[in-house]
């Protein structure tokens, strides 16, 4: 066994940024080589700050999936974008993701804008290669690359797993020394009551079909581990309207057992120990504006932007 003195290694932080639903919770899964992180193919599914670690011999990289950025109206959709850039600011490394699909957007071109004033070396990485054609790709490295200096670009699909290596071996060669901040086995900084909340988050997102997800949360009221080393947890779904109850709970409850279902699938996978899950479905007219429910998803009190 090699032993790895704390005064030789690297240690770093990455901070995936990009507009909403360009794949940073693909990458990120992708990179630490399990799900971390919630996807879907709504925008806006990821809500919080999450990090996911990469040991690799005697280099860390803590990758940070920032929620996408966008132009917020909620308090809780100010207090996502407000994450959103803190976590650059943050980084060592700004790892900038495009989805070369939709290619230039109104939201990259303004995305370029705030990264200028970000002083961290930043990287380009244009992401679903798989859906676009190499001369469009080509095209668009060459147009971002004139409009912001990268340090290096990127091409990726985070959903094949073409090009993540390279990107993760470029980003541990370029992280500052320094001590590590996660034991080595360690993939996500997530506690486990958030973990199981984002994981029914994504299942309700996949259940339900029209604008009632951005008016959903989810919140692990309690985590108990039980004596036979099974889990036991309440959730409550948090919906803003009686309309939108009907319909997370669907006829005859049908439609939050089976969302239920599905969640308590991948927590056992996850926690690898029996899960007995429990939902409830709550309306709170205006969650989206109650700093305490969003707190809880570990994003800050935007104070003085009320
Ligand atoms: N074709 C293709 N689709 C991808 C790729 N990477 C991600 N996607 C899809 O793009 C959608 C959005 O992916 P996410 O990883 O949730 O995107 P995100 O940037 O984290 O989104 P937000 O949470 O809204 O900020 C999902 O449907 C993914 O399956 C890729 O390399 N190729």
């Amino acid at each position: 066994m090699v032993t790895i003195e704390p005064e030789n290694t690297r240690c770093g932080f990455v901070a995936l940024v990009g507009a909403p639903n360009a794949g940073k919770s693909t990458l990120l899964n992708a990179l630490v080589g399990t799900k971390v992180s919630i996807v879907t193919h709504k925008a806006q599914t990821t809500r919080a700050q999450i990090r996911g670690v990469v040991t690799l011999e005697d280099t860390q990289i803590v990758f940070i999936d920032t929620p996408g950025i966008f132009a917020p109206k909620r308090r809780l959709d100010r207090a996502m974008v407000d994450a959103a850039w803190t976590g650059a600011g943050d980084a060592d490394l700004v790892a900038f993701i495009v989805d070369a699909e939709r290619g230039l957007t109104e939201e990259v071109e303004s995305l370029c804008e705030g990264l200028a004033n970000i002083r961290h070396p930043r990287l380009l990485i244009l992401n679903k290669i798989d859906a676009v054609r190499r001369e469009t790709l080509l095209a668009l490295a060459q147009t971002l690359n004139e409009r912001l200096r990268f340090e290096q670009t990127f091409m990726i699909s985070a959903l094949k797993g073409d090009g993540v290596q390279d990107m993760m071996d470029w980003c541990a060669r370029h992280v500052p020394p320094g001590p590590w901040h996660f034991p080595e086995d360690q993939l996500t900084d997530l506690s486990l009551a958030i973990t199981a909340a984002e994981v029914t988050r994504e299942k309700l997102f996949l259940r339900i079909h029209d604008e009632i997800p951005y008016n959903v949360t989810v919140e692990t009221e309690r985590f108990q581990i039980q004596k036979d080393g099974s889990y036991k947890i309440d959730q409550v779904v948090y919906v803003t309207r009686d309309t939108h109850k009907k319909i997370v709970l669907g006829a005859g409850g049908q439609t939050i057992k089976a969302i239920g279902a599905d969640a308590r699938r991948e927590l056992i996978e996850i926690f690898e120990t029996p899960v007995h899950l429990f939902l409830f479905v709550k309306v709170r007219e205006k969650w989206g504006d109650d700093p305490e429910r969003y707190r809880e998803m570990g994003l800050d009190y935007p104070s003085g932007k009320a």
